[in-house]
């Protein structure tokens, strides 16, 4: 997984010392004295949990561990790059001048209502209260001369991992040689889309930061290369709410259909980052450039009627309805003549591919530096450690 997942998880291991596990005395008894062996026990017991408590309760645990065995922060701040260290120095750093005793009390609480809450559910607990699996992250289907490429990471709002972007580019290939007449991309459950996965910014190889950002720009205009070359009919689906990357291609697409429960929200100044898949480019060209400019430089969350009335969406439908109207309207269109269609989209396209290469290509070797700015660093690493939402 990503970076600062394994690492936090490391981290709580690492901080770990061998202690024997004695929880659930403390539990609802915050007044009464936490003792070195319970703060002990808590430690150890940390180590035994069956689930993985996730990044923001495992920074809670290192910062009061490390202000229950040292006391209030006492080292200098890590650089800006030094992403995952920073966050963690934030955690420990925000607890001030907590005292050892009441950092000791704090730990052994959080531990204790844990190690209760990570009990495994009971035979009777409905299969609607579990999180759905996160199995298969792309769904490639074809039917009625529709090949349709599902976002399926219903629990993560959809965010694209590196994977899924390669993913993607493969079902592109192969739909554009495939019998199907029309290419979709839709999304499962509430979102369509959250846009990059903010973890992918923390997968470090030995290359660290630079290689990072390196290889995040290649990926990125092969992407969008691949949807600008795409020779037939592509249209979006659009079940719901859309973010960043998932709504500048949109500009790429033929037709967009969204429900009303849609908003489209390019928050990339907020992110320290700029524009991408082409939508320096499309943007002005379809809504403005004053319209464009509230998007992108200003991160104005549209709504899907908005993006329709600015050109971004091709017609919104009612939630209700919303997927039996677009799936009807999408198979009786799979039933014209597949070559007229795949013609006409090209020469539609053939116009100004060259000009869309070279926007994609200045865009990510853009977005490489950005990625490696302090104000991108500080979004996500404020993102990761929960301390930030659009
Ligand atoms: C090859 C590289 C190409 C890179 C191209 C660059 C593209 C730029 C962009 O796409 S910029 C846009 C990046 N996206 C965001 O900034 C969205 C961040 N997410 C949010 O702000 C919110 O999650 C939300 C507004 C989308 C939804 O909020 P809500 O409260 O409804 O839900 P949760 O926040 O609880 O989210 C549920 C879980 O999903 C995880 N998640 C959502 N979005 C992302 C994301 N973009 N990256 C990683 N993870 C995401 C979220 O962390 C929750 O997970 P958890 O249950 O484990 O906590």
């Amino acid at each position: 997984m990503s970076l600062v997942y394994d690492s936090l998880a490391r981290w709580s291991v690492a901080w770990s010392p061998t202690q024997v596990p004695a929880l659930g005395l403390h539990a609802g008894s915050p007044t009464m004295r936490t003792s070195q062996k319970d703060f002990n026990d808590a430690v150890s017991q940390v180590k035994l949990l069956k689930e993985d408590p996730g990044n923001e309760v495992k920074l809670k645990l290192y910062a009061l561990y490390k202000q229950a065995t040292e006391g209030p922060c006492n080292v200098p701040k890590p650089g800006m790059l030094d992403f995952i260290n920073k966050t963690k120095w934030d955690a420990w750093n925000a607890l001030g001048s907590l005292s050892k005793e009441a950092a000791r009390q704090k730990y052994v609480d959080l531990v204790s209502s844990l190690s209760t809450s990570s009990k495994s559910p009971s035979p009777e607990t409905p299969a609607a209260d579990r999180k759905p699996p996160e199995g298969n992250s792309l769904v490639v289907t074809s039917e009625d001369g529709i090949t349709t490429i599902r976002l399926n990471r219903p629990t993560k709002k959809n965010a694209l991992t590196t994977q899924m972007y390669h993913d993607i580019i493969a079902a592109l290939q192969a739909a554009s040689k495939d019998e199907s007449t029309i290419t979709v991309l839709t999304g499962s459950g509430d979102y369509y889309c959250s846009g990059n996965d903010l973890t992918n910014f923390t997968h470090l190889s030995a290359g660290g930061l630079e290689e990072m950002a390196r290889s995040g720009e290649v990926l990125l205009r092969d992407f969008v290369d691949c949807l600008i070359d795409f020779p037939k009919p592509l249209v979006a689906v659009v079940n719901g709410p859309a973010v960043g990357i998932s709504v500048t291609i949109l500009g790429l697409f033929d037709v967009v259909y969204a429900t009303d429960r849609a908003t489209f929200h390019t928050p990339f100044s907020h992110l320290g980052q700029s524009p991408e898949g082409c939508s320096s480019y499309t943007f002005p060209k379809i809504m403005g450039s004053s319209k464009a400019a509230e998007m992108l430089l200003f991160g104005k969350k549209l709504t899907a009627q908005e993006a329709c009335a600015r050109g971004l969406v091709t017609e919104v439908f009612p939630d209700g309805t919303f997927q039996k109207e677009v799936w009807a309207r999408l198979k009786a269109y799979s039933k014209l003549p597949p070559n007229a269609l795949r013609i006409s989209k090209q020469i539609i396209r053939k116009q100004e591919k060259e000009k869309l290469h070279a926007v994609n290509a200045e865009e990510s070797s853009v977005l490489r530096e950005r990625w490696l700015s302090d104000e991108c660093m500080n979004a996500i690493a404020s993102f990761l450690s929960r301390k930030a939402k659009l």
